[in-house]
């Protein structure tokens, strides 16, 4: 099928029903059989890959050939589901280890939903083995690996798509066309908020994993000593070697719109820093629930980054971008403030250019047009997008303890950087109440990073580039870029 317009693709298909019936005969790599079907593998069942499921189950002629996960009741439980909407027609098959999977020839696409630790090293082996690749947010865990599955998208040409949805919203697309024009004059700050109240996830003792868990297949390439019942489910996002706390989480989707408005020709910034900690919560958890992060581009944009989890009363939920130009204007929930003036305008702009579908019916027909530059976030928005957050969370790993003061935010001559990171101070301090006496932030160093080497350079960069790459367990090592 040739490629058209990403805008243009999918005028006249129809919207679809569900194909769990369908059985595949392929060769592998090509989408070619009658009607273009496609045949899907899904990897992470309990909690996203339901959506996933869900997505590609609502495409027209798509096939979920495999469900893939390594706890047997979750496997259990999803293989009943499937079979309660089949009507005693299912052909997906049960699997726990995705690499029976890509040796199946008839399989067309893996989609990605298993934690986070996971994502680069299933999109590496997708692309080897000729497979086009959904993989949920954030695309890399760390740098390194981020670099390896961008070389295996380039060396395989399968499409991957990035779970960063809102790379499907036109509106956003157009928003951002907009300010890259300079409709609103130069773009200065392009701001994320990932502010959604959490608690924390007290302590569970070392133990067995549970007889139902292949706890092999689910450290997979993470290097964990020993297994304890806050990794499984989902609160793996609050330990190092797993997860990567809330700024790389749910803020990948804010990480993600921040970067795609500066200019078109920025991958990675110079500089990156935050400031934080991991307040009120006794609990196991390592990331903080509190952040303000900044990073510089080399063309002298921003981009600041605003986590706030702990709960607190009247706490304002803030998940969400803002838009700060050079001009004193900005761009505030949807109204644009130019300079001088507390009245907003309703921000009016064209729909912009994204392949249409919506985040699953877009990776579909990228999928059967084989064209990789129709995924709507691909490998090269997911890894330039997470190594922003990666950077801002090794500038904290890499902090000192610092009295809890205003005065601990070190932003030299940026009075932007201290005008907003006192606004996160007071609500840390007056919301929520964490004392001046014996409170702590962990306030990280300003690294300095080479966008052509994807390494630190300068001060710090000893002890910041040994935090670019995780080490590997032997059976699930990420190769090296120039081995893929
Ligand atoms: N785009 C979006 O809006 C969203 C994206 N996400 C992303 O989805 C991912 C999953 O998050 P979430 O579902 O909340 O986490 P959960 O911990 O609830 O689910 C992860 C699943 O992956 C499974 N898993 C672990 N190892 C493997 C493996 N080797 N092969 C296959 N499956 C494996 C887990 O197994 P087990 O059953 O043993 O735990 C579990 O079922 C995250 O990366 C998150 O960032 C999440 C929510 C929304
Ligand atoms: O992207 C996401 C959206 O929100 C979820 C719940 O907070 C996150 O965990 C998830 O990873």
């Amino acid at each position: 099928m040739a490629a058209v317009s990403r805008r243009h693709f999918l005028q006249g298909t129809s919207a679809a029903a569900a194909s769990l019936l369908l059985t595949g005969t392929r060769a592998s790599g090509k989408v070619d059989g009658a009607n273009d079907r496609v045949r899907i593998a899904v990897a992470g069942l309990n909690g996203r890959g339901k959506a996933h499921l869900g997505g590609w189950l609502g495409q027209d002629n798509v096939e979920v050939a495999y469900v893939i996960d390594p706890d047997q009741r979750v496997l259990d439980g999803t293989m009943k589901s499937l079979a309660a909407r089949a009507d005693g027609k299912l052909t997906t098959k049960p699997e726990s280890d995705i690499r029976r999977v890509l040796e199946d020839p008839t399989v067309d696409a893996i989609s990605i939903a298993a934690p986070n630790h996971w994502h680069s090293l299933m999109t590496i082996w997708g692309a080897q083995a000729g497979k086009h690749v959904y993989v949920e947010k954030p695309m890399s865990h760390d740098v390194v690996e981020g670099r390896v599955a961008v070389e295996a998208q380039k060396k395989y040409g399968v499409v991957v798509q990035h779970g960063t949805q809102r790379r499907s919203d036109a509106k956003i697309a157009g928003l951002h066309e907009a300010i890259k024009a300079g409709k609103f004059g130069r773009l200065k700050i392009s701001y994320g908020y990932c502010c959604k109240p959490r608690g924390g996830i007290g302590f569970k003792s070392p133990s067995d994993p549970p007889e139902h868990l292949d706890w092999t297949l689910w450290k997979g390439p993470a290097q964990i000593d020993q297994y304890h019942g806050n990794y499984v489910h989902y609160n793996w996002h609050w330990f190092w070697e797993t997860g990567n706390g809330d700024l790389n989480n749910q803020g990948t989707h804010q990480l993600d719109v921040a970067r795609w408005a500066l200019d078109d020709d920025q991958t990675h910034p110079v500089r990156a820093m935050a400031i934080g900690g991991r307040f009120q919560w006794d609990d196991q958890g390592e990331t903080p629930n509190t952040m303000f992060a900044l990073a510089e581009y080399p063309n002298g944009q921003y981009v600041f980054f605003n986590v706030r989890n702990v709960n607190y009363d009247d706490y304002e939920r803030q998940v969400e971008n803002e838009y700060y130009f050079e001009d004193g204007g900005k761009i505030v929930r949807g109204l644009y403030y130019p300079p001088g003036s507390k009245k907003g305008e309703k921000v009016s702009v064209e729909p912009g250019d994204v392949t249409p579908g919506g985040n699953w019916g877009s990776f579909i027909a990228a999928v059967r047009a084989n064209d990789p530059s129709m995924a709507n976030g691909d490998v090269y928005d997911a890894h330039y997008g997470c190594v922003l957050g990666h950077l801002m969370n090794n500038s904290y790993r890499l902090g000192e303890q610092v009295p809890f003061n205003e005065k601990a935010g070190r932003f030299g001559d940026n009075a932007d950087a201290r005008e907003h990171f006192l606004k996160l101070h007071e609500i840390m301090e007056d919301g929520v109440g964490v004392p001046e006496d014996g409170a702590e932030y962990t306030v990280g160093p300003t690294l300095t990073f080479d966008p052509e080497t994807e390494r630190h350079v300068g001060e710090h960069a000893s002890e910041a580039n040994t935090l670019l790459k995780d080490p590997n367990n032997a059976e699930f090592q990420v190769p090296d870029a120039a081995d893929v």
